[in-house]
């Protein structure tokens, strides 16, 4: 069974890729599983090194949406990507607008060792 930890990279890692054109998101939500049985509303994809979105898990520790305190925000900014479905876009051709933004960004972390294991927000 998939880990926590290794869903997060496979949702959300993308520290090599760039959302070259419009059809980026299109074509990763599909390529990572996130179009199966459901289109998924809202991923974001992080083009960092992952040991970079890792340390994350040591910085700034704040609330999380849902009221857990094992969030924390990155001291930088980093390069992200937004992928939101469009009104149109209707299962299984899940249509999604691709947004590149530099954010700090909002991760929780779990486990020993102590890693991101749910993508909370970008700011
Ligand atoms: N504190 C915690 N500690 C530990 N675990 C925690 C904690 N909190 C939740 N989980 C777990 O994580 C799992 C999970 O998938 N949570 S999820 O809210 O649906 C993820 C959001 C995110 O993927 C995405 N999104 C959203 C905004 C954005 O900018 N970018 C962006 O990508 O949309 C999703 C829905 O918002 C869930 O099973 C829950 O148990």
């Amino acid at each position: 069974k998939e880990s926590w930890a290794m869903k997060f990279q496979r949702q959300h890692m993308d520290p090599d890729g760039h959302p070259s054109n419009a059809s980026y998101c299109n074509q990763m939500m599909r390529r990572r599983k996130m179009t199966e049985g459901r289109c998924k509303p809202v991923n974001t994809f992080v083009h960092e090194p992952l040991v970079d979105v890792q340390a994350i898990c040591f910085q700034g520790n704040i609330t999380c949406k849902n009221g857990q305190t094992n969030c924390h925000k990155s001291s930088s900014s980093m390069n992200i990507t937004d992928c939101r479905l469009t009104n149109g876009s209707k299962y299984p051709n899940c249509a999604y607008r691709t947004s590149q933004k530099v954010r700090q960004i909002i991760v929780a972390c779990e486990g020993n060792p102590y890693v991101p294991v749910h993508f909370d927000a970008s700011v």
